[in-house]
């Protein structure tokens, strides 16, 4: 992992009244790659599929590399993927790129995989995380740099898009769902990537989970806000166009958008 810009300390500061050097946290993005996609096509790895002309992964990769505030990009593979993502990786232009690791058996496994790799390079606490799933190949720049901006007011941040829809919570009667409440709209969101922590924030929550086999999160949001309830996770602004491939009927949109990127 890159080093940080250590900050000068006030009474380091030159005489000649120059400024304080700003100091520069590590921004590492971690692109979760290690699921079977099951609900796609499991001989078919939904991470490598082609849209627009270059795999899934490539696009969410892409994304990290060109941002200029991130500093550092750990990929978390399985086996089926790993032999080809790294292919993409080395194609040499990916300088960010310090590792490619092994993810979990579920998507927290993944992270807390690449929690433990950081841990090992002795990243700062106070490192910002921004954790992405390779499968949301479109996510915006605006998505990407609304979340380093939350963190330096919040510890964790989540990008999301308000619901268009009325959501219902429903519950079992019988064999049959009924809905059991209907809450305000107003604050029904969709969670998408990047989740933003600082390290020692995500690192806190994942090991208090740790004590509960019985939890399985489907995103890292919910470890905190379960595990670490007083954290409040800021809600940065993302769009319908950072769709999650899930499904094999998912490809037409996600050709349809990155034919639009291209336009
Ligand atoms: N053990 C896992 C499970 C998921 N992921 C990653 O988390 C992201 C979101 O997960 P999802 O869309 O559910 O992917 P899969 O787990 O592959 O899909 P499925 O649940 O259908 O098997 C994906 O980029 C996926 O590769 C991961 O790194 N490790
Ligand atoms: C993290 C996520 O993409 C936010 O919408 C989602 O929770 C992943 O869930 P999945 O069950 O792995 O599809």
């Amino acid at each position: 992992m890159s080093e940080s810009r250590a900050s000068a300390a006030p009474s380091e500061v030159s005489q000649d009244n120059a400024e304080p050097e700003e100091q520069i946290q590590p921004v590492v993005a971690v692109i979760l790659a290690a699921g079977l996609g099951v609900r796609f096509d499991e001989s078919n790895p939904k991470q490598l599929v082609q849209v627009g002309g270059k795999p899934i992964i490539t696009w969410s990769i892409d994304a990290f590399q060109s941002n200029a505030r991130v500093t550092d990009i750990l990929v978390v593979v399985n086996d089926r993927v790993r032999e080809s993502v790294e292919a993409i990786v080395g194609a040499g232009t990916y300088d960010k790129v310090r590792m490619v690791i092994q993810g979990g058996v579920e998507r927290m496994d993944s992270t807390e995989a690449a929690l433990q790799t950081l841990a090992d390079a002795e990243i700062p606490q106070d490192a910002k995380l921004l954790i992405h799933d390779a499968v949301r190949p479109f996510v915006s720049q605006e998505s990407i740099n609304g979340c380093i901006d939350a963190l330096d007011t919040f510890n964790a941040a989540t990008v999301a898009v308000a619901s268009s829809d009325t959501m219902l919570i429903a519950g079992d009667l019988g064999e049959r769902k009924v809905v059991r409440q209907v809450p305000d709209r107003d604050n029904m969101f969709r969670a998408q990537t990047p989740q933003a922590f600082r390290f020692g924030t995500l690192r806190k929550a994942y090991d208090l989970a740790a004590a509960d086999p019985d939890f399985h999160p489907t995103d890292d949001t919910r470890v905190v806000v379960d595990h670490l309830p007083e954290e409040p996770v800021a809600i940065v602004a993302g769009s319908v166009t950072n769709m999650k491939i899930t499904l094999p009927s998912d490809v037409p949109m996600a050709e349809w958008i990155a034919g639009s990127l291209a336009g």
